[in-house]
């Protein structure tokens, strides 16, 4: 049997021949080809059919380059990675197979007999793939497409909707499959934002109302959102004028995330068994017996902020902060509940409520648990529709996760505004994009502020709109970052650079799992993605210092060209053995779903070690006491043998960073010549913008007098003025350094890149 794996081999042996195929640009964008399905290596068994039979050949292929099976296609193969000029053959037929695999075998064997230490440590094949220039292309069109577009235009309505899907078998590949959905949601005119992740998809969404029946179709057409329990469900119909004075959505977001709802859990449960679904109007009747002795308890399941201005009469909120507050807060309100007691909960569309019904069952072991069906969303479509002169028993104001904000369902005024304390259902989000507080407010005070939470916010909004970017604390003058629209064009440099693997994603989550706390601290997103790159770029030697869970370690391993080497140092053991899991599930497993496999399952191995991977390169996860003193010992150990790092990754203790890049300049066997530094959180979440002394002044905080919005946003931002302190003199101290030649991008916190002048 033939054996296709992502870029890494399986244990070394030598019944195996590697094939190294790469894929021409233009396949690569008519396809869609995600990153590691534009070049890699699979490999084949000595004497496997694939050696011999064109078609067997073409199968092995498209068991790793999966989206090949959808094109028509050339392969031809050459006698190294593809230089130009090169000659190449065209393989039509089993003959060319077998040749291109008995020419690998000899030059396998003259590169053995010729003692160069580069040599191949299987034969390999070296495969191009391209387009078949006779191939008619079909334009992508399909069925639903005729007329769409006219229809989009004509839409009187947006209509606005939400759904979720935990599909059984999960989703295998969410950056492709949000890719996907992309592509198609974008006829549609379709905007919103939509989560993505392993366990299923979570979108609130704005579509025009004409074309609405068809993206239902289309979407149901598809595996992964065809298995949705309560199907899409729609909310209000917004008027072509309204939506254009102010939509709801400004652009169609679809990212993929560790999970689609996350709830802090450290396991996922069977979300099928979760109780069941009651339609609005059982719910109705229901919810008039709730309360006694034995009747149902009611839960609404949404946080103080939704719960302040509207529910059901009967319910009993909660009071979580956040989502991941609710098995606490259930443990509380249930302790000594007989288990056969009815339990109803509700939130606004449904989703959280498959997560609590699921853990109220299966991890609190109550029998008799039911959910609104389509949340509080269908409940009030049921009334609107269907209700026949029914009252609402949901009172006040439903909060919506969009531009919205609020949708009023009845006139009660549960709420107390933040600023005056008198009665409102209005619910807003403060105008401060950068503080964005979820808040009732009534319209007085709404006015009277801009839209803002306090005066500190309003001063920063109307500067804002004034273009300028600064504002006055204490007398002082101050520069604001605004993280609402950093994050937005980070996550748009994400969705256009190339994806990565399963891996990625396993990572992420382990570390979610083992190490909560720091889970913040991993590489991810595009900043992994460039770190990827540049491991590629130098002479395949790269350092990284505070490995934590491997994630950039994993970057580096899978970007450093063939031969190369990866160390990294870490003191933490537990962070160690984690990181170590990785690289061994990449080493067996690659960077796609056979290493997500591996990644996924316990944690195995020591604290580090070194492995050398199928593509030749050397990994090693090295457990120190302290990566400073253990830097200087390598300098000065192998001062005269060692010959340095062509990229050195200073990830670790942010007091001593300064340390590190001395000692990296200073020796030559720690920084080759013309290798770079990378220096990671140098913006520290923007705050190192107006962490200057100057500007925060000696008696700043706590001076009479100030105001008291100031007071609080002050408070809050000691510890991350303290760090902004140490990493803006940091920037400053490097920018000085004559020795140095710095490049600061604004990449995610804020990378530095460092080289001798
Ligand atoms: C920001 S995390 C590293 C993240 C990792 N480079 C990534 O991109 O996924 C910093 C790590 O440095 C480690 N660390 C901090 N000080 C250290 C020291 N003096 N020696 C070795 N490791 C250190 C911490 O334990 C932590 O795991």
């Amino acid at each position: 049997m033939s054996t296709a794996a992502a870029d890494s081999a399986p244990t070394p042996g030598d019944d195996l021949y590697a094939v190294k195929v790469s894929v021409c640009p233009e396949l690569r964008e008519s396809l869609h080809l995600n990153g590691r399905e534009k070049r890699g290596r699979m490999f084949v068994e000595r004497d496997s059919k694939a050696m011999g039979d064109v078609q067997e050949f073409r199968q092995t292929l498209h068991d790793f380059f999966r989206a090949l099976r959808k094109g028509e296609y050339l392969i031809e193969f050459g006698r190294g990675e593809g230089e130009e000029g090169e000659m190449r053959e065209r393989v039509d037929g089993d003959e060319d197979v077998v040749r291109m695999f008995r020419e690998a075998e000899e030059r396998f064997e003259d590169a053995q007999g010729s003692g160069d230490e580069e040599a191949p440590k299987r034969p390999t094949a070296y495969v191009h793939i391209l387009e078949n220039p006779d191939f008619v292309k079909e334009e992508w069109k399909p069925e639903w497409m005729e007329g769409l577009k006219e229809k989009v235009e004509e839409s009187q309505g947006w209509s606005m909707i939400s759904f979720y899907s935990f599909p059984k078998k999960g989703i295998s590949d969410p950056e492709t499959f949000g890719e996907n959905l992309r592509r198609v949601w974008k006829h549609f005119g379709a905007l919103g934002r939509v989560y993505v992740a392993f366990e299923g998809v979570n979108a609130q969404m704005s579509v025009p109302t004409s074309v609405l029946p068809i993206f239902t179709d289309v979407c149901m057409e598809m595996e992964e959102l065809a298995c949705m329990e309560n199907g899409i469900n729609v909310d209000e119909v917004i008027s072509r004028e309204e939506f254009e004075k102010d939509r709801p959505f400004k652009n169609l977001h679809v990212r993929v995330r560790a999970q689609v709802l996350a709830d802090g859990l450290d396991k996922g449960l069977d979300w099928e068994n979760a109780g069941w679904d009651m339609t609005a109007e059982e719910w109705h009747n229901k919810v008039q017996e709730v309360g006694g002795e034995d009747g149902p308890i009611l839960l609404d399941c949404r946080n103080d902020y939704e719960t302040g201005v509207g529910k059901f009469v009967n319910a009993e909120p909660l009071g979580t902060e956040t989502f991941k507050d609710t098995w606490g807060k259930l443990k509380e309100r249930l302790e000594g509940v007989p288990k056969d007691r009815e339990v109803m909960t509700y939130c606004t569309g449904g989703i959280r409520c498959v997560k609590v019904g699921a853990w109220l069952k299966q991890e609190m072991g109550f029998s008799n648990v039911g959910r609104l069906k389509g949340g509080v969303i269908g409940y009030d479509r049921m009334i609107r529709e269907r209700g026949e002169g029914k009252e609402s028993l949901f009172q006040g104001t439903n909060y919506v996760f969009d531009g919205r904000v609020g949708r009023q369902i009845t006139e009660h005024k549960l709420g107390k505004c933040i600023t005056c304390g008198g009665e409102t259902n209005l619910l807003a989000n403060c105008n401060n994009k950068a503080c964005h507080k979820k808040m009732v407010q009534c319209s007085t005070c709404r006015k009277e502020l801009d839209g803002c939470c306090g005066e500190g916010c309003k001063n920063v909004f109307v500067g804002r709109l004034g273009r300028t970017t600064s504002r006055t604390v204490l007398g002082k003058e101050r520069v604001e970052f605004d993280p609402q629209v950093f994050d937005d064009v980070q996550g748009y440099c994400e969705e256009y650079s190339s994806g990565v693997g399963e891996i990625y994603g396993a990572i992420q989550r382990n570390t979610e799992k083992h190490l909560p706390t720091g889970a913040h601290m991993v590489s991810s997103g595009i900043q992994g993605r460039l770190l990827r790159t540049m491991a590629g770029m130098g002479g395949g030697r790269v350092l990284e210092v505070g490995t934590f869970t491997g994630y950039a370690t994993c970057c580096f391993a899978e970007g450093v060209k063939r031969g190369g080497t990866v160390i990294s140092l870490e003191r933490d053991p537990k962070a160690c053995q984690i990181a170590w899991h990785h690289v061994l599930a990449a080493n067996e497993g690659g960077w796609g779903e056979g290493g997500r496999k591996i990644a996924e399952r316990e944690l195995e191995g020591g604290v580090g070690g070194t492995v050398e991977m199928g593509s030749g390169t050397t990994v090693e996860v090295r457990k120190v006491d302290d990566a400073l003193v253990h830097l200087e010992d390598m300098a000065a150990r192998e001062k005269e043998e060692a010959e340095g790092f062509d990229l050195v990754f200073i990830d670790a203790d942010k007091g001593r960073l300064l340390e590190y890049v001395d000692v990296c300049i200073r020796n030559q066997n720690i920084l080759a010549e013309g290798g770079v530094i990378l220096v990671d959180n140098v913006l520290w979440k923007g705050a190192v913008v107006d962490a200057d002394e100057n500007m925060w002044g000696e008696g700043g905080e706590g001076d009479g007098g100030e105001e008291k919005e100031e007071k609080r946003l002050i408070k809050l931002n000691r510890r991350r003025r303290k760090l902004a302190r140490i990493m803006h003199e940091f920037n400053g101290a490097v920018c000085r350094d004559e020795r140095l030649e710095v490049t600061m991008l604004p990449l995610r916190d804020g990378l530095t890149i460092i080289r001798r002048r």
